[in-house]
């Protein structure tokens, strides 16, 4: 079932709200993190919208999903700097937010106390199966957290996992298809261990 804005609307309007994307590559975590920036739009909230500068795969700001699905972004070295440009935003977005440093959750507190509702979309387990930069801190002080599934490359079940085909073993590795393949539990730990 889709994210529904109007299951969650805080009482106290002068607080916001922390939501949360996470799952495996290709699972649409940045459609969703789009879908639901759009729908604000239309709803002529001011909008922004973050990403690590360290990402770079497809553009240096917009944000692309994996079918080319895009909105304009702006780049940050650190959380820190997401504060500085919020000041006058009603919704904040962040996409792939495991690249961010640890002060993220701290900064997406702060944002929410401040009445913005902050949505985050970002992988929660490494190419290894481990938890994944801030991202398990973000999903514990979050409102909602939504977990979606790609399609296992190897037999078609719900994958949550995010296989590393290529051989490096550093935990960060920029890349798509060529590197990655989603995977369900049997097949990631069936080749894995
Ligand atoms: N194995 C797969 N399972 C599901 N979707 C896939 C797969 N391979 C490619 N895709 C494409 O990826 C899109 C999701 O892209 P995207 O939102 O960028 O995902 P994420 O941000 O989670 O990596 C899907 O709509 C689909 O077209
Ligand atoms: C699993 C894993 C992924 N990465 C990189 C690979 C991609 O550049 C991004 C994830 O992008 P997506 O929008 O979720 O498809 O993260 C990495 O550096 N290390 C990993 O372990
Ligand atoms: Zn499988």
């Amino acid at each position: 079932m889709l994210f529904s804005e109007d299951r969650f609307v805080q009482r106290d309007a002068s607080y916001g709200s922390i939501e949360v994307i996470c799952g495996s590559m290709f699972s649409g975590k940045t459609e969703e993190l789009i879908r639901r920036m759009r729908r604000a739009q239309f709803a002529k909230l001011d909008v922004e919208i973050f990403k690590p500068t360290m990402d770079t795969r497809y553009h240096q700001t917009d944000i692309i999903s994996h079918d080319s699905n895009h909105i304009p972004s702006t780049p940050v070295d650190h959380s820190s700097a997401i504060l500085l440009l919020s000041s006058s935003t009603r919704v904040v977005g962040i996409d792939e937010a495991q690249f961010f440093d640890d002060e993220l959750p701290n900064t997406c507190n702060t944002l929410a106390n401040r009445g913005i509702r902050v949505i985050i979309a970002g992988l929660d387990m490494d190419f290894k199966g481990r938890p994944f930069g801030p991202i398990p801190a973000l999903m514990a002080i979050a409102e909602h957290v939504t977990k979606v599934h790609a399609v296992c490359m190897r037999c078609g079940a719900p994958a949550n996992y995010s296989y590393r085909i290529a051989k490096d073993k550093q935990k960060l590795l920029l890349g798509e298809k060529e590197s990655y393949e989603p995977r369900c539990r049997a097949c990631f730990y069936r080749n894995n261990e």
